[in-house]
C-alpha cells in the first residue's frame, strides 16, 4: 500500500476546507473525477494492495455541494456510481474520518469496505434538513449497517452523531485520538487478504425486527405527526422501508424516485434558501458603511443579567450553558429568591438533557452563577443583559446606573421588545456601548437573537452582540431601531388582522387551525395565551389605546382614525390572562395548565360582542385566513426592507424561522411571497384593502407595487429596486 494523505494516486480528498466559516464547498465535480481515477488506477496496480480515503485539512466532507441542486449540472448519479465503485474495489477500501462526515460524504464513508474515525468525528445524513433523502445509496446502506431503527432515527432526523454513538452502532469500526490517517491505513494493512463480500454492504440483508411493518408504520406516523406538512421526513421512512422490501438494486432506484420527487416538490427549494440565508446574516451593515468584515469583537468573559422573570432566566440559563461566568441581579431578595429557584430548576433540567456534560455546566460554583441584588458586582462584567418590565422609565433608570457602574468598555444590552434603543441609549454616557439583543422566549430553548443598533451603537458593539450569539449557539440577526424592530412589528399585523376575524365571524380555534395547518407551530392566539393577554394589554395601555386615557367618546373599535378591535382588552378585564390565569382566548386545565380547548365563555363572549356592535358574522374560509393573515405581515415586511430596517429578505425570513414558528419548509414568509408571486400577493392585499379601507395594514406597501410593476424580480434582486439605499444601512 503506498501512503500519502488522501485517495491512493489521486492527491485529493473527497471535499476541500477553506478555512473556517468560509468557502467549505460540498463534494464537487473535479473531487469525484479524482476519486474515480485513483480508484481505478488503484484497482489496476498490482503494487497497490489497499485504498485510504480521507479528507483534507481535518475534515473528511460536508457532503454534495447543496448549491448544486439547483443547478442544470447535477452531480447526483455520479455520486452514487462513485460509492458502488468504491465498495466493488478488489481491494480494501478504508475511510478515515475526520472532522465531519455528513451527507454524501457519510455515503462515500459506507461504500469503503472499512471506517475509522477520529474522536472528535461528527457524522450524519443531514439532507432532510435540506428537503432531501440521502441519496447516494445512503438509506439503502445505512439500515443494512446499523440495523432499521438506528437509520430510520438518522436519515429522519438529520442529526449529527459522535464517533463514540458511531462506534456504539457499529458505523465506524474504531475510534481514535491520535492520527486518523495513520490508524485507517494501519487498519487497511491488517486486512489486505481478508475476504471484501461481507464488508460490501449492499450484499448484506437488512437486519430483521419482530414486525419491521409495525415498525416503519408507526414511524411514518410519528414523522407525519412532527414534520407538519415537511414532505422530506416521510419520503425518508419510504426510502428505509424500500431497503427491507425490495433488493438492494431495486431499493435504490426506489430511492432515486423518490429524492426526484423532493427535488421537484418546492419544499427543498425553500429549506436550502433557509440554509443559505442564516449563513447569510452573519454577514451584516449597518449605518455609515460599517460592516462584519471590518469590525471585530471583544472577548465576552463574563456577563451580568438584571431581572429574573420569564426572559432573565432563560438568558441566564444560556449564558451558564455557553460557560460564561453570570452574574445574576433582582431588584429585592424576594424576587432574587423566586428567580434563583426558577434558574436552578431549568439548569437542573439542561443538565439532565444533556447528560455527560452535565458537570461541565458546574452552576453550584458562585465564580460561574452568583446571584445578588447589588449593582456593584456588575463592575467589571464585559456584557449586561437587562430583562425588567417593558417600561421606558425603569429602563433609562438602569442603564443610567450601569453607564455609572460598569467599565467603560461594557456592552450594555437591553431586551426590549419594543422600545426605542436611541431613548434607552440616551440615558447613558455611553450611546456607543448600547444595543437591543431580543431572546425569544423561552431565551434558552428558541435560537434567535435580533440584534438591533441604535443611531449611535457601534460597529464593535454590533460585533460583539453577533459573537454573543454564535457563543450561545443562537442566530444572530441585525437589524434596525424602530417600534418592533423586525419580528414583533411584522406580528402586528398578522395578530391585528386574527383578532378582526373574530369580530367577523371566525373561532379562536378556526383561526389557530388554518395557521397551523399552513405549518406555524401555534396559532396566534395560542401564541397569545402563552406569552400573557397581560403583556399587549399593559403595551396598549401604554400607548393609550386603552384604559382611562382613552377620551371620552372614543369610538369603541375605532382609535387614530383606524379601526380597532378592544377584544383582547375585553377579555384581559375580565382577568383571561392566557395560560398564565387558566383562561384566554382557550380555557385550559388549570391556571399554569397547557392543554387548551376551544371556551364556550368565549365563543358567547363573541356572540355578544358582535350583537352590541351590530356586527353579522359570516363564514370565513381558509383561504381568507391565510390572507389576511400572512399577506398583512408580508407587507409590514416589504415597508421595513424599504425603509432600511433589515439588509435584505434574508433577514426577515432567518427571524421568522427562528423566532416565530414559520415553518421552515416554507422558507419564511419574504420567500413565501416569493412562490406565491408579487402579483398575486399585491392583487390580494388591494382586494382586502377594498374591504377594509379602515386597516392601514392591508394597504399594499410602495416597495411591493414597485417590485411589482418592475415584473416580479426574484427575491435575490428585491434590493436593487430600492431607490437609495436608506442611509440607515
Ligand atoms: C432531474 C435529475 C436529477 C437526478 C438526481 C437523482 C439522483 C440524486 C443523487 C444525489 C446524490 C445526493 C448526495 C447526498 O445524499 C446529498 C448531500 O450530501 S446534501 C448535503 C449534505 N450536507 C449538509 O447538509 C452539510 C451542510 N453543512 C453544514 O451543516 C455546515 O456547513 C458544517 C459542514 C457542519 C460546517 O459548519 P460551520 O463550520 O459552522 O460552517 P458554515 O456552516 O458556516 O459553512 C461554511 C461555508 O460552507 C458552505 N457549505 C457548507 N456545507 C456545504 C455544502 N454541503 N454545500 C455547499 N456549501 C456548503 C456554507 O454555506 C458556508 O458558506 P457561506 O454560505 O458562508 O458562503
Ligand atoms: N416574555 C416574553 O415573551 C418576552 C419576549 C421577548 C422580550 N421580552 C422583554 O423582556 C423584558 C422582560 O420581560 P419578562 O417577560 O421577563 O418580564 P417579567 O415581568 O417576567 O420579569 C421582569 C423581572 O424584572 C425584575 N425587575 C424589575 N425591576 C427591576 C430592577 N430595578 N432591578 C432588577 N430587576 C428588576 C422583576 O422583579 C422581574 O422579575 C421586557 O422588556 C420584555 O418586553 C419579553
Amino acid at each position: 500500500m503506498r501512503r500519502g494523505r488522501g485517495l491512493h494516486a489521486a492527491g485529493a480528498g473527497p471535499e476541500r476546507y477553506q478555512g473556517y466559516g468560509r468557502g467549505l464547498r460540498g463534494i464537487s465535480l473535479a473531487v469525484l473525477q479524482a476519486l474515480e481515477d485513483g480508484l481505478e488506477k488503484a484497482d489496476a496496480d498490482p503494487s497497490v494492495k489497499a485504498v485510504m480515503i480521507c479528507g483534507e485539512n481535518g475534515k473528511f466532507s460536508a457532503g454534495a455541494d447543496i448549491r448544486g441542486f439547483s443547478s442544470p449540472n447535477r452531480q447526483g448519479p455520479s455520486l452514487a456510481a462513485l460509492v458502488s465503485l468504491i465498495e466493488s474495489s478488489k481491494k480494501p477500501v478504508v475511510a478515515a474520518i475526520e472532522g465531519i462526515a455528513l451527507g454524501g460524504g457519510l455515503e462515500v464513508a459506507l461504500g469503503c469496505h472499512y471506517r475509522v474515525a477520529h474522536v472528535k468525528a461528527r457524522m450524519g445524513l443531514p439532507e432532510v434538513t435540506l428537503g432531501l433523502l440521502p441519496g447516494a445509496e445512503g438509506t439503502q446502506r445505512l439500515p443494512r449497517l446499523i440495523g432499521v431503527p438506528a437509520a430510520l432515527d438518522m436519515i429522519t432526523t438529520g442529526k449529527h452523531i459522535s464517533a463514540h454513538e458511531a462506534l456504539k452502532l457499529g458505523l465506524v469500526d474504531e475510534v481514535v485520538e491520535a492520527n486518523t490517517v495513520e490508524a485507517a491505513m494501519h487498519l487497511a494493512n491488517q486486512v489486505i487478504g481478508q475476504p471484501l463480500g461481507p464488508r460490501r454492504l449492499s450484499l448484506r440483508p437488512v437486519p430483521p425486527l419482530p414486525d419491521t411493518d409495525g415498525f416503519l408504520r408507526a414511524a411514518r406516523l410519528r414523522v407525519r405527526e412532527r414534520a407538519r406538512g415537511c414532505l422530506a421526513p416521510e419520503l425518508c421512512v419510504q426510502a428505509v422501508r424500500a431497503a427491507t422490501e425490495l433488493p438492494f438494486s431495486a431499493g435504490v432506484r426506489r430511492e432515486r424516485e423518490l429524492f426526484v420527487e423532493l427535488l421537484s416538490s418546492g419544499q427543498a427549494r425553500a429549506l436550502q434558501y433557509a440554509f443559505f440565508a442564516e449563513r447569510a446574516v452573519r454577514r451584516w451593515s449597518a449605518p455609515g458603511g460599517a460592516a462584519s468584515h471590518g469590525a471585530a469583537p471583544r472577548p465576552l468573559r463574563s456577563a451580568a443579567v438584571i431581572g429574573l422573570g420569564t426572559m432573565g432566566r432563560g438568558i441566564v440559563t444560556c449564558l451558564v450553558k455557553a460557560n460564561i461566568p453570570v452574574v445574576a441581579l433582582e431588584q429585592n431578595l424576594e424576587y432574587l429568591n423566586v428567580g434563583r429557584k426558577a434558574v436552578m430548576l431549568l439548569l437542573e433540567r439542561e443538565a439532565k438533557k444533556m447528560e455527560q456534560d452535565a458537570q461541565a455546566l458546574d452552576f453550584h460554583n458562585p465564580a460561574r452563577l452568583q446571584f445578588t441584588v447589588d449593582f456593584d458586582l456588575l463592575r467589571d462584567v464585559d456584557l449586561v443583559i437587562e430583562a425588567v418590565f417593558e417600561d421606558m422609565a425603569l429602563k433609562k433608570e438602569i442603564f443610567h446606573k450601569l453607564s455609572r457602574i460598569c467599565k467603560p468598555e461594557a456592552l450594555l444590552c437591553t431586551n426590549t421588545s419594543a422600545l426605542d434603543i436611541d431613548e434607552i441609549a440616551s440615558a447613558t454616557s455611553r450611546p456607543e456601548q448600547v444595543i437591543g439583543t431580543h431572546f425569544f422566549s423561552p431565551a434558552h430553548v428558541m435560537r434567535l437573537l435580533e440584534i438591533i443598533y441604535g443611531r449611535h451603537t457601534s460597529p464593535t458593539a454590533i460585533a460583539t452582540a453577533m459573537q454573543l450569539a454564535r457563543a450561545l449557539r443562537k442566530v444572530g440577526v441585525v437589524v434596525g431601531n424602530c417600534f418592533g424592530f423586525v419580528g414583533n412589528r411584522m406580528m402586528f399585523p398578522y395578530v391585528e388582522q386574527a383578532v378582526f376575524l373574530l369580530e367577523e365571524g371566525s373561532r379562536p380555534e378556526e383561526v389557530d387551525q388554518v395557521l397551523e395547518d399552513f405549518g406555524f407551530k401555534i396559532g396566534p392566539f395560542r401564541m397569545s395565551d402563552l406569552a400573557g393577554l397581560d403583556v399587549g394589554w399593559r403595551s396598549r395601555q401604554g400607548q393609550g389605546l386603552t384604559g382611562p386615557s382613552v377620551p371620552a367618546g372614543t369610538p369603541a373599535r375605532q382609535r387614530l382614525g383606524r379601526r380597532y378591535s378592544p377584544l383582547p382588552d375585553l377579555l384581559c378585564e375580565s382577568g383571561r390572562f392566557g395560560q398564565k390565569s387558566g383562561t384566554g382566548w382557550y380555557r385550559y386545565e388549570r391556571a399554569g395548565g397547557r392543554t387548551a380547548t376551544p371556551d364556550p365563555g368565549v365563543h358567547s363572549l363573541l356572540a355578544q360582542y358582535r350583537h352590541t356592535h351590530g356586527i353579522r358574522p359570516r363564514h370565513i374560509d381558509q383561504e381568507e385566513i391565510l390572507e389576511r393573515c400572512l399577506f398583512a405581515l408580508i407587507n409590514e415586511g416589504f415597508a421595513i426592507l424599504a425603509e432600511g430596517i433589515a439588509a435584505g429578505p434574508e433577514h426577515l425570513d432567518v427571524i421568522y424561522i427562528n423566532g416565530y414558528g414559520w415553518p421552515r419548509h416554507r422558507g419564511g414568509p419574504m420567500f413565501y411571497a416569493a412562490t406565491v408571486g408579487l402579483p398575486r400577493v399585491l392583487a390580494r392585499l388591494q382586494h382586502h384593502s377594498q374591504a377594509h379601507p379602515d386597516v392601514p395594514g392591508l394597504r399594499p406597501s410602495a416597495f411591493l407595487e414597485k417590485l411589482v410593476a418592475m415584473g416580479n424580480p426574484p427575491l435575490k434582486e428585491w434590493m436593487s429596486y430600492l431607490s437609495q439605499q436608506s442611509p440607515r444601512l
